[in-house]
């Protein structure tokens, strides 16, 4: 009995830490010079979610993105993370939140003068003060996390294969265990099934782990299949947010012919088959 007790209070308190939010943007404006990018704009993200984010290219997603990571100054409105509000947090808030942030950037972006282990390695290295042979562990263990065999390990980016890129950039986004990992365009530019592959793992770590994750995306098919979420930026703004569902029956024009053109429609008929 107790232990029914137990699993009902631990059931409950993983569905209301599910529904924490992890970022919280109000009244976001973001300018260069006098062109306003971004304007009065809102998002959430909760925990243990897949949220896509999608918008007409030039619209701000990457300057969105680099914002809440910091690396863009914002002219008004409030971020926050974990609930501290980055304007506020003092620099070692700073530190300690960024340590719960992993970041796979467009292209995978790895060192190439790096094997894929050192790769992984770098944030541990930047935030952690450890062993050599405990990162070394770690990083193995991050390594067959996304699927790499233990031999890519002492291989150079190139090396590698476009797949294998993005998992090990994605072993790097996770080397520190982060709470929320923001994923800009991480299927561009793999085939099809190579990117299916990418969001069945992505999809495995939030169900796993727990992952909360960002992610920028142009792919319809990870939209439909793995996002639990989508946010459409558009009028330098949060157009529409809600599920793939919303997004069907949404009457916004941009919206519409993204999600109800011919690729759409075949997505949404072989997802429901
Ligand atoms: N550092 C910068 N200085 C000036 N303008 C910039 C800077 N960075 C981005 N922009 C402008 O901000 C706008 C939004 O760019 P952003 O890269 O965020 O678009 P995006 O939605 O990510 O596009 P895509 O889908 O093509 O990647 C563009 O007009 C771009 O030229």
């Amino acid at each position: 009995m107790a232990n029914r007790t137990q699993t009902i209070e631990a059931e409950s308190q993983s569905q209301d830490a599910r529904g924490e939010v992890l970022l919280s943007v109000r009244d976001l404006t973001v300018a260069f010079g006098d062109k306003v990018i971004l304007e009065d704009l809102d998002l959430d993200i909760r925990r243990g979610e897949i949220l896509g984010f999608v918008g007409a290219s030039g619209a701000g997603k990457s300057v969105l993105l680099r914002t809440v990571l910091g690396l863009i100054r914002k002219q008004s409105g409030t971020i926050e993370l974990f609930g501290v509000d980055l304007e506020q947090a003092s620099e070692e808030e700073r530190l300690r939140i960024d340590m719960r942030l992993g970041m796979l950037f467009q292209h995978g972006a790895l060192f190439s003068a790096l094997t894929v282990l050192e790769n992984v390695q770098v944030p541990m290295r930047e935030y952690l003060d450890l062993p050599k042979q405990l990162m070394d562990e770690l990083a193995m263990l991050k390594i067959e996390l996304v699927g790499l065999p233990p031999d890519a390990a002492r291989k150079f980016p190139s090396e590698l294969s476009g797949g294998m890129i993005k998992r090990a950039a994605l072993a790097r986004a996770l080397a520190l265990d982060p709470d929320i990992v923001f994923l800009d365009e991480p299927t561009s530019g793999l085939d099809p099934i190579g990117a299916a592959e990418f969001d069945e793992l992505v999809g495995k770590m939030r169900d796993t782990m727990g992952l909360t994750v960002y992610m920028v995306t142009h792919d319809l098919d990870s939209l439909f299949s793995v996002c639990d979420r989508v946010a459409v930026l558009g009028n330098k703004k949060v157009l529409v947010e809600g599920t793939i569902e919303d997004m069907l029956k949404s009457e916004e024009p941009w919206v519409r012919s993204y999600f109800r053109g011919k690729r759409a429609r075949q997505l949404d008929l072989a997802a429901r088959a």
